[in-house]
């Protein structure tokens, strides 16, 4: 009997330790929280037991509990807190200036678990991070853009055409839709592999992307939340977030390509061949690039590496397999997402979509009846409404950081008090809520591209407009997604109308999803062919 209880003893302090203590951390150190935390779940319960409707709701109910003024706010991600930062100073201060101190993101797999995803980019850290990064930071300049320009303007017409040919309008579910044309475009750009998604919906390649792209599964959610609960019974039982067959799919696609091209010589303009470039200039300095910006809201490439004199290396083919993996993943579902919600505002504001396509059907002309990367990129419009649309609709809910260094936020206002982050302790930006925020955006709801025109944009807050992150580890491929955002828009006004059909759910309502901003249950609209 003595020992039954000595047991149970032993299992209810465990518990304690690893569940409970955990979710009193921020009420220690005399930060706000929600005080419904949930041991194991933390604040996620109501998400996972799908009582609340998604990810961002929660985000979203956490951020603007907060006073108008309050910098930060504390959220236990299951047993995981994070100081959600909600001023943009102190996010300027955290997430550049003090790079150093936050230079980590939070992993979301055992490296020896899942190898190619844990040697991506997102994932790794420290020295290694930099060397990788800055060996990449050549490989999404706007001239290696203009350089795959031709393949994703063949992929968005492509898609167009498809709409455009059909004898009335085709309901479609915009998701699964923009999904096809990501998969395509990534497909073609990044793994030298041409497929029509529209025409053979079952080819191998749509198939895998769907695969690895349903993270919203029982078994992935298990898996998302051993990572953050248990990690050590991930790495015991070699359990990788993605399928394995899968994943050796990928590197063998991309190890023979690049064995073929390195014997044959055969060069395609595409990423594969921009990262094997990046082999041979590895040891010399990115240069200055000429070429046109993408739009208002590309995330620039920081210099706080090169000051630190950061080498750049030749990768590995695995290397080069890993990062491509990654462009899928974090390219394909996050384009999807913002071509999804820009085509939803079209459709629910057709004087906007109206007012876009006179502009593109005016520059289509005067560039004699074909888009060049100069020519869609010149439209003034089209940059608003994609800026609008990534802020009122930011793809990614929210991203992080990982103390590195230990690191005291002071108290400036009053009532706060010293915070000591330590290494392994965790903040937060999110995008979704501060650009949603009255304080910054008035009217935050509303649709208005008028926010990011000429007279307008000096009015926007610094570090308030923040869709692609911010800092050294900011998003790099944000320059392929205003591009591939862009060309898609612009094909589809050209051809069809975008508008609401009976199963368009106005107002919006977000799904459950991972990180992701998604919609819930399907976003349908119709793409009705134009008659001229
Ligand atoms: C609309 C589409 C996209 C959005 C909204 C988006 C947003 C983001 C955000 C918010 C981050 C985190 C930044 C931070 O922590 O400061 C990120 C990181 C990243 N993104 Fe994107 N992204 C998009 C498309 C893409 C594409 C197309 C690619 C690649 C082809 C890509 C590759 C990456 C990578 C590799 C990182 C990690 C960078 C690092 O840790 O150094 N993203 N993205």
């Amino acid at each position: 009997m003595l020992v039954e209880l000595v047991l149970v003893a032993v299992l209810a302090l465990l518990f304690y330790y690893q569940f409970v203590r955990p979710l009193n951390h921020f009420a220690r150190m005399g930060v706000k929280q929600t005080n419904t935390a949930l041991p194991i779940f933390g604040d996620r319960w109501g998400v996972e037991l799908r009582l609340e409707k998604s990810y961002f709701d929660l985000i979203k109910r956490v951020y603007f509990s907060c006073d108008r003024d309050d910098r930060y706010v504390g959220l236990y991600n299951f047993t995981n807190p994070i100081l959600f930062i909600r001023d943009p100073q102190l996010i300027k201060e955290l997430f550049i200036k003090h790079f150093d101190s936050f230079n980590h993101r939070i992993p979301h797999i055992d490296p020896d678990s899942d190898p190619l995803w844990a040697a991506n980019l997102t994932q790794i850290k420290g020295e290694r991070w930099k060397e990788m990064r800055q060996s990449l930071s050549g490989s999404f300049t706007s001239s290696k853009m203009k350089f795959i320009f031709e393949l994703l303007n063949k992929s968005c017409s492509q898609f167009a055409e498809h709409y455009a040919s059909a004898n009335g309008p085709t309901e479609v579910d915009m998701n699964d839709v923009s999904a096809m044309l990501t998969t395509d475009s990534i497909a073609t750009s990044a793994y030298g592999i041409e497929v029509n998604s529209f025409k053979d919906p079952d080819n191998v390649f749509f198939m895998m992307s769907k695969n690895i792209l349903n993270l919203t599964t029982f078994r992935s959610q298990i898996k998302v939340l051993l990572t953050t609960i248990c990690p050590f019974l991930l790495r015991i039982f070699k359990v990788g977030l993605f399928d394995k067959i899968v994943t050796d799919h990928i590197s063998k696609i991309i190890e023979d390509t690049i064995t073929m091209r390195e014997k044959t010589g055969f060069v395609r303009p595409d990423m594969i061949n921009v990262l094997l470039e990046t082999r041979k200039v590895a040891k010399t300095n990115t240069a200055e690039d000429n070429t046109m910006e993408t739009g208002y809201a590309t995330a620039k490439e920081s210099t706080a590496l090169d000051k630190q004199k950061v080498k750049k290396r030749p990768l590995t083919n695995f290397e080069i397999a890993s990062q491509a993996f990654v462009f899928f993943f974090a390219g394909q579902s996050s384009n999807t997402t913002s071509i999804t919600f820009t085509f939803y505002e079209l459709a629910v504001n057709p004087d906007i979509q109206e007012r876009l396509r006179a502009d593109i059907k005016e520059t289509h002309k005067k560039n004699g009846n074909k888009a060049t990367y100069e020519s869609v990129l010149g439209i003034k419009y089209l940059d608003m409404v994609v800026s609008e649309s990534l802020r009122k609709w930011s793809p990614i809910v929210n991203f992080d950081r990982v103390c590195t260094k230990s690191f005291t936020i002071e108290p400036v206002r009053p009532g706060e008090k010293p915070i000591h982050m330590k290494p392994g302790d965790c903040i937060g930006a999110v995008p979704s809520c501060i650009q949603r925020d009255p304080k910054y955006f008035p009217n935050p709801d509303v649709f208005d591209p008028e926010r990011f025109s000429e007279e307008n944009i000096h009015k926007i807050v610094p570090y308030t407009f923040i869709p692609f992150g911010l800092g050294p580890r900011n998003c790099i491929g944000s320059r392929y997604a205003l591009l591939q955002t862009k060309l898609a828009i612009y094909h589809i006004l050209l051809n069809c109308k975008i508008v609401p059909t009976s199963r368009t759910p106005i107002p919006m309502k977000t799904g459950f999803n991972w990180f992701l901003l998604h919609p819930e249950n399907g976003l349908y609209l119709a793409l009705e062919p134009l008659k001229e």
